[in-house]
């Protein structure tokens, strides 16, 4: 499963973040797309890079194929698991701005700046089923949206599209959005609160903090994710400098963090976080780690030639 959040700096600045829940990794690796570079975009969503864009991907066939990514105007997209819900046209749509699934996160990051536009633009867009080839077919997914001032999820439907403004900033698997989003009401009685209560006589204390986030669930279950990164989130005091909301992204998403042996998928194999990935549009860098190497590395998108011709594997 995946867990994704958005925040700001208070300064007009972006983070993004995404933990990657799976059995096994792509061989996925920091990617730069500079603007450029000549997209192969099969119905021409996506004509050239207007923004450069750093995020983690892989490439095929010199196109890069995003799970998670970041520009240079400080708007980032992240891809998280939908099956059972999302749904692509078959074919393209005459009269609609067609985007390839595998494509869409590149759409996003390459074409627009601003939280605002891609809203505006996805009116007329239909995601298809055109996979990049016959081994990697469509991932089905739903996205989180992020700039330095809101949300949104973007959710492809058998009823076509659906954008929500996600005002918890945080998106987790299935079922949809606004599922989550009405069952954060189950949780209202939580809070970060040190107070006692009184039963009969007795007047008791807490044993120590977090008394009152007790309801809050522990699990990996998807539902469960998202009740706890919303908490976690939202409670999060504001931070000003990149070290304390690069730790923020770290520390509130290895609260939703898949630890092996733990949740098997239907095919008995454990699902861990392969890796967490964060765009910072501060320093327009993608930091990272891995189950296997839980120190943080990053790449800086400026040290990669974002005005050159070639994609970057970084
Ligand atoms: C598996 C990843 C999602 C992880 C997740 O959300 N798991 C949830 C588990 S569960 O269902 O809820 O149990 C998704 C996110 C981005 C996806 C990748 C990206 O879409 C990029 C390409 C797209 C190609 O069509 C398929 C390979 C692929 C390289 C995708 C493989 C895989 O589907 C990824 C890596």
């Amino acid at each position: 499963m995946c867990t994704g959040i958005r925040f700001s700096d208070g300064s007009n600045n972006l983070y993004l973040a995404r933990n990657l829940d799976w059995t096994t990794g792509y061989g996925e690796r920091v990617v730069v797309t500079p603007t450029g570079y000549s997209p192969k975009s099969p119905f021409g969503a996506v004509p050239s890079i207007r923004h450069a864009t750093i995020g983690m991907g892989i490439v095929v066939d010199d196109t890069p194929l995003y799970f998670d990514c970041g520009n240079d105007a400080g708007l980032a997209v992240a891809g998280l698991n939908f099956p059972g819900y999302a749904s692509y046209a078959p074919e393209p749509v005459d009269g609609a701005t067609n985007v390839a699934a595998f494509e869409f996160p590149l759409w996003v990051a390459s074409q627009f700046s601003s939280v605002d536009e891609v809203e505006e633009a996805l009116e007329s867009v239909t995601i298809v089923d055109k996979p990049i080839n016959d081994q990697l077919p469509s991932s089905l997914l739903h996205w989180i949206i992020g700039d330095a001032t809101r949300a949104i999820v973007v959710e492809h439907t058998p009823d076509g599209m659906h954008v929500f403004h996600d005002d918890v900033d945080v998106l987790t698997n299935q079922p949809g959005f606004t599922w989550h989003h009405e069952n954060l009401r189950n949780y209202l009685n939580t809070s970060p609160d040190f107070q006692g209560a009184r039963f009969g006589t007795a007047d008791l204390a807490p044993f120590g903090s977090g008394s009152h986030m007790r309801g809050i669930p522990g699990d990996y279950y998807s539902p469960s994710r998202f009740v706890r990164a919303a908490y976690v989130h939202g409670h999060y005091p504001a931070k000003s400098s990149e070290a304390e909301n690069v730790s923020r992204a770290f520390h509130t998403l290895q609260q939703v963090a898949m630890v092996d042996g733990s949740a098997a998928m239907d095919t008995g194999e454990f699902e861990k976080t392969i890796y967490t990935g964060l765009f910072s549009s501060r320093t327009m860098t993608y930091y990272w780690n891995s189950y296997d190497d839980p120190a943080i590395r990053s790449v800086a998108l400026d040290k990669h030639s974002p005005d050159g011709t070639e994609l970057v594997v970084a």
